[in-house]
């Protein structure tokens, strides 16, 4: 079996024996361990120069290559053209997009230093399987350099309609990019189709059907490959476990203590301006408004861990949460209830399983998300007897997924606290069959199906080598 090498920009540092936060790195280090490997990408520090070669580090049959950069390479490819230029152009926020060519030299410039890097280190046979957007012309640079490995990338987030991508200075050396590599995976099947829109009506490229769920053939920029939806998910039944043991946790017996039998709405997500948290606050402050029944009754947990804090769009996020959440605490609040509880900090996977199964409703509105694990995570951890409900945005791409999730438009306020008043005076058995509706999808398509899925598609397409 060949080896797999898998690079992203962050590398989670793996401990044997330990459970991984996210499902990206349960889903890499499982796959690694499986084949044997290499797992390459940012060691996460600065250095004043670049190394000549990257540290390595055996954990089992995982060998962990990892480089530091110098700061001026983590301002220009990292806070600049990936933060600032491609992650909000691919959550259609062209508002906050800065195109600069400065920003774009040291994209490449990075991906053409990780590419120098890794490339003594692969063998002939190996399967190269490249994650997300800080890294789209890695393939091409190894291509200059001779290699003809298979080469697979996977984008986790969305990938924008034609119409916003051509906004992007280098849209046309972005895709042409994407082609050198042999099978590119997106989250969602509208993620692929606006993809395949741009190769036919942008770059004059073909594009083959091959069948119901098998994405397309694409042939443009004088290369072939497969293009396919793979939308990622999480480990269900691991963390339906962890949930019913999460129940005696400290942080469990302190929360319900604190809540006094009041009803628990829940949030999780990074500090980000694409998981719609102002709207998110103002539907909490609205559902107070329009049921006011609620007030002393339903408290409002948003954990949101800081995310991105030397990008200028993240701080000034963080600052109108602060605002908006004093705000709303300042008009309900009484001196024995605080109707939202806004917490800057991160918890680990067992603290979050327990928080999941202890509230009535999950409340994911991203306003774009490319999948949106919490979503999964929190249908996962619900006690089947009793599950609470999630609220969903149609904008996240486990939307297409969970549809019997009671799904929203995040943009609009007055709606979501309906849905959420929806939740939590839903019946006992609507509430079970909807949550019986989404495991049935979560246990078919878990993290396994969809790493397997994608390694073995990426093992039949091309390869040159
Ligand atoms: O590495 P950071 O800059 O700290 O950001 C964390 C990750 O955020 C993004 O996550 C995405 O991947 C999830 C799993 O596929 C998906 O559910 C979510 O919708 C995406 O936003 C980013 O794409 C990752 O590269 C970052 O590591
Ligand atoms: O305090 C926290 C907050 C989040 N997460 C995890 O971070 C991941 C977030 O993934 P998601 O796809 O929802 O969004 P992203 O942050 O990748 O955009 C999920 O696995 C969460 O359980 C965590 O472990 N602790």
């Amino acid at each position: 079996m060949s080896r797999l090498v898998a690079v992203s920009n962050r590398v989670a540092p793996v401990e044997e024996g330990k459970t991984q936060a996210g499902g990206l790195a349960v889903a890499i280090q499982e796959a690694l361990k499986r084949r044997g490997g290499i797992w390459f990408g940012w060691s996460g520090q600065t250095v004043d120069t670049p190394p000549d070669a990257p540290s390595l580090a055996q954990s089992g049959r995982i060998t962990f290559a990892t480089l530091g950069l110098t700061q001026r390479d983590l301002e220009e490819y990292y806070n600049g053209y990936a933060n600032s230029t491609l992650w909000p152009l691919f959550h259609y926020r062209l508002d906050l997009a800065q195109f600069s060519g400065r920003t774009y030299s040291g994209y490449q410039r990075v991906n053409s230093l990780f590419a120098s890097r890794l490339a003594p280190l692969l063998q002939p046979d190996d399967i190269v399987w490249v994650h997300d957007y800080h890294l789209i012309p890695f393939a091409e640079q190894l291509r200059s350099m001779g290699l003809g490995q298979r080469m697979g990338f996977f984008l986790h987030t969305p990938w924008p309609a034609a119409e916003i991508l051509v906004a992007l200075p280098a849209h046309e050396a972005l895709v042409r990019a994407l082609c050198a590599y042999d099978l590119v995976g997106f989250q969602t099947g509208s993620d692929l189709l606006s993809f395949a829109n741009y190769i036919r009506f942008e770059a004059q490229g073909e594009v083959e059907d091959l069948g119901p769920g098998q994405g397309c053939r694409i042939r443009a920029f004088g290369r072939t490959m497969v293009a396919r939806a793979f939308p990622i998910s999480i480990d269900t039944d691991v963390l339906a476990g962890i949930a019913t043991q999460a129940a005696d946790t400290v942080q469990m017996r302190r929360l319900k203590e604190s809540l006094v039998g009041r009803a628990l709405i829940i949030g999780v997500d990074r500090l980000d301006y694409s998981k719609g948290l102002p709207q998110r606050f103002e539907s909490f402050q609205a559902l107070l408004d329009a049921y006011p029944a609620n007030q002393g009754q339903v408290s409002f947990m948003q954990v949101a861990p800081p995310s991105r804090t030397d990008v200028a769009e993240y701080q000034a996020i963080r600052r109108e949460l602060e605002a908006l959440a004093g705000h709303i605490n300042g008009q309900f609040a009484e001196f024995d209830w605080v109707p939202i509880r806004y917490l800057n900090k991160s918890f680990s996977r067992k603290a979050l399983a327990g928080f999941y199964r202890h509230a009535r409703i999950g409340l994911v509105t991203p306003l774009r998300d490319g999948m949106n694990l919490v979503a999964k995570e929190y249908v996962a951890c619900q006690d089947p007897e009793d599950p609470g409900v999630l609220v969903l945005s149609r904008f996240a791409g486990a939307a297409k997924e969970l549809d019997a999730a009671l799904v929203v438009n995040p943009y609009d306020v007055r709606a979501v606290a309906e849905n959420m008043q929806r939740g939590l005076t839903m019946p006992l058995q609507e509430r079970r069959e909807r949550y019986e509706a989404m495991m049935k999808v979560l246990r078919e398509n878990d993290i396994t199906h969809w790493r397997e899925t994608y390694v073995d598609t990426l093992s039949q397409v091309g390869g040159t080598a």
